[in-house]
C-alpha cells in the first residue's frame, strides 16, 4: 500500500472523482460508442495520473475503480482499482504526461466526424471562427501508430508540440486531445468533433472559404485571453477588444 502525504492523497481523490465523472460528458456529447474512449488526469504535485479501467462501461465508472499510475504507465499496487487492467491507451497517456509537463489531462475518442477526417489522413482546415478560437488553426493529423507501445504517445507529442491545436487526428484511428486538466481536454474533444462535423458538411456544399491567417491569430488571441469571465469581472462596455481588456 502506497503512503501519500495528505495533500497528495487529497489531489488523487479529486482527480479520481473528476475522471470518473467526466466520462459521462463523452456520452452526453455523442463522442463515444460502447467503451471506445478514455480520459485521464494528472495528479497535481505528484508524478502520477488517474485513468479509467479498460473496457468498463461508462455507467459503471466510479472514483474508486479509476486506476492510479506512475508516469511510466505502471499501476500503483495496493491502490483502489489496481486489481483491474488500465485503459489500453495508458502508455500513450503516460508518454504525453512525461513529455508535456504543462498537460494535466488527456482524452481519446473515436468521435465520428473527426475520425472520418483521420481515416483520410486529412487535417481539418480552419474555415470557421469557432475553430480559430479554440485551436488557432487547422486540427493536424498525426502518424498511423498501432496500440501496444508508446508509438501513439510519440505521435501525439511530435504533432502537438509547438502547435496551437490541443487536438490531433491520429491517422486511421481517432482523436487525442490535451488540456490543462481533464475537463479542459474533454472540452477540446467536444470542440474538435464540432469543427470536424461542420467543416465536413460545408465541404459537401462547396469549397469552404479560408480565413486569413492574421484573422485566425486575432480570433485565437481574443478567445484565449479575453473571452468569458475574467477576474476583473464584466467585459468592457464598448464590446470591442480594447474595451474587453480594460
Ligand atoms: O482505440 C482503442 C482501441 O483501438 C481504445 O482506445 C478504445 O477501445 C478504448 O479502450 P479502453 O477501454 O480505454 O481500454
Amino acid at each position: 500500500m502506497s503512503d501519500f502525504t495528505p495533500e497528495v492523497q487529497e489531489a488523487i481523490d479529486r482527480v479520481r472523482a473528476d475522471v470518473a465523472r467526466l466520462h459521462a460528458e463523452l456520452v452526453r456529447y455523442n463522442l463515444v460508442v460502447w467503451t471506445g474512449g478514455n480520459i485521464s488526469g494528472r495528479v497535481p504535485g505528484a508524478d502520477l495520473f488517474v485513468i479509467k479501467p479498460s473496457g468498463v462501461g461508462y455507467d459503471d465508472l466510479t472514483p474508486e475503480n479509476q486506476i492510479l499510475c506512475d508516469l511510466d504507465g505502471n499501476v500503483i499496487p495496493g491502490t483502489p482499482g489496481s486489481d483491474r487492467s488500465p485503459s489500453s491507451d495508458t502508455a500513450a497517456h503516460a508518454y504525453v504526461y512525461r513529455n508535456m509537463p504543462d498537460v494535466g489531462g488527456v482524452v481519446h475518442t473515436h468521435s465520428t466526424y473527426a475520425t472520418a477526417w483521420a481515416a483520410r489522413g486529412e487535417a481539418v482546415p480552419c474555415v470557421i471562427t469557432g475553430q480559430a478560437d479554440e485551436f488557432g488553426g487547422e486540427i493536424p493529423v498525426g502518424p498511423f501508430a498501432i496500440i501496444g507501445d508508446d508509438s501513439i504517445g510519440r505521435g501525439i507529442v511530435a504533432t502537438l508540440t509547438g502547435h496551437r491545436s490541443r487536438a490531433v487526428l491520429m491517422q486511421n484511428h481517432g482523436v487525442f486531445t490535451i488540456g490543462k486538466d481533464a475537463k479542459d481536454a474533454v472540452k477540446a474533444a467536444v470542440m474538435a468533433e464540432d469543427s470536424a462535423r461542420t467543416v465536413h458538411i460545408s465541404r459537401q456544399l462547396g469549397e469552404p472559404i479560408p480565413i486569413p491567417p492574421e484573422s485566425i491569430d486575432r480570433l485565437f488571441d481574443r478567445y484565449q485571453n479575453v473571452y468569458g469571465q475574467t477576474p476583473q469581472g464584466a467585459l468592457g462596455a464598448s464590446g470591442t477588444d480594447e474595451g474587453d481588456r480594460q
